[in-house]
């Protein structure tokens, strides 16, 4: 244990963004591992599991009462929708108040709690030391929707297509190799949790279609805009590239982005702006790793930033990518 380190226990650390966070504090200069739980991997080394972390530390099934007595400094729940509340609860009654951030969807639309999506919501974290962290798509669409929303003309409409580890390792038919392969398997086209969540946080209705495809990893979102009035091409992409000239992890591209490109990268892309012939439709087309900028990329974002380390810090950022184009 390294005193100058903060703590961090990951509950749910079996699971696709809880792997990829324990990557991300193993490369941390300011943060360690206090515990890591599941119940499938009790008792298993942790280095077995996650080849990049290097230590003795192996996984633990606590139950929600010990989690206060573990001695983390941040706590980041990455359990099922649902399953958070007990665990913020057996903290409450402890009086033990760590930094908490949850990956899941269950504060989301709680205003006690601060919604991290740092590029659009940075401005009002007031030092809260409870954290929701978004959605995938959710973080997709609001970041393509957030530039032209004083412009549109109609609600946007968004098409989502997502690798199949958004769906998590419960299994389901959206995460069936078998039943993905040579498919597209749309789903809750109506009403998805992610539609409701960035209708609420970017204030404007937004319309939300997904499906899950065969490949693992990394969303694409195309989104359809009506517009109040006629724009340029070069206006519309002068208002992203304004938005998000000097953001590190937001890269704006000429090209519509391909979600094949995005797998394992922490940025998101945003590209396409084909405008209408009238002037008054565009396209906006954002990438993203669904794991990473979409999950466990953020979680370190908004960590970072509560902490009062440089937001940044141990997510390898590429050359380029905060490019004024
Ligand atoms: N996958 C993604 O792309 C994204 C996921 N998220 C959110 O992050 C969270 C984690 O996602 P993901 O890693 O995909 O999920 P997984 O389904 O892969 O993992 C969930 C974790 O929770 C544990 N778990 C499962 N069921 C229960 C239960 N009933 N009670 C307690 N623990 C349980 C599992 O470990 P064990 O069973 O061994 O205890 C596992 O470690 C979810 O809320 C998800 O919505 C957010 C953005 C993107
Ligand atoms: C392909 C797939 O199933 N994706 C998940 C989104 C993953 C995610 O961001 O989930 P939470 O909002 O639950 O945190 C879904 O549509 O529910």
């Amino acid at each position: 244990m390294n005193v100058n380190r903060k703590r961090v226990g990951i509950v749910g650390a079996r699971g696709h963004a809880g792997a990829e966070l324990i990557k991300l504090v193993a490369a941390h200069p300011a943060l360690e591992l206090a515990f890591v739980s599941s119940r499938e991997l009790d008792g298993q080394r942790v280095d077995a599991q996650v080849a990049e972390y290097v230590g003795e530390l192996r996984y633990s099934a606590p139950a929600h009462e010990a989690l206060p007595q573990l001695g983390a400094d941040v706590v980041v729940l990455a359990l099922p929708n649902g399953k958070a509340a007990p665990c913020v609860e057996a903290f409450d009654r402890a009086g033990v108040d760590p930094l908490i951030v949850d990956l899941s969807a269950d504060y989301r639309f709680d205003e006690r709690w601060y919604y991290g999506l740092p590029e659009l919501t940075r401005g009002r974290w007031r030092g809260q030391r409870r954290i929701s962290n978004p959605g995938c798509y959710a973080t997709a669409m609001q970041l393509s929707i957030a530039p032209l929303k004083d412009v549109l003309a109609a609600p946007p409409v968004c098409f989502g297509v997502s690798g199949y580890s958004g769906a998590g390792t419960t299994p389901s038919d959206k995460n069936d190799p078998d039943k993905l392969r040579d498919n597209l398997m749309p789903y809750a086209l109506t009403g998805h949790l992610h539609e409701k969540e960035a209708s609420r946080h970017l204030g404007v209705p937004v319309e939300f279609m997904p499906h899950v495809a065969p490949h693992f990893r990394g969303l694409t979102v195309t989104t359809n805009l009506y517009l109040a009035h006629k724009m340029t091409r070069e206006e519309v992409m002068a208002r992203f590239r304004g938005a998000y000239g000097d953001e590190p992890l937001v890269r704006v591209v000429d090209d519509a982005p391909w979600v094949s490109r995005i797998a394992h990268r922490h940025h998101v892309e945003i590209g396409g702006f084909p405008v209408s012939v009238d002037g008054k439709r565009v396209v906006i087309v954002a990438t993203l790793d669904n794991l990473l900028k979409g999950a466990a990329t953020q979680v370190m974002q908004n960590i970072n930033r509560a902490i009062g380390v440089d937001e940044t810090t141990a997510i390898p950022l590429e050359r380029g990518v905060s490019d004024k184009g």
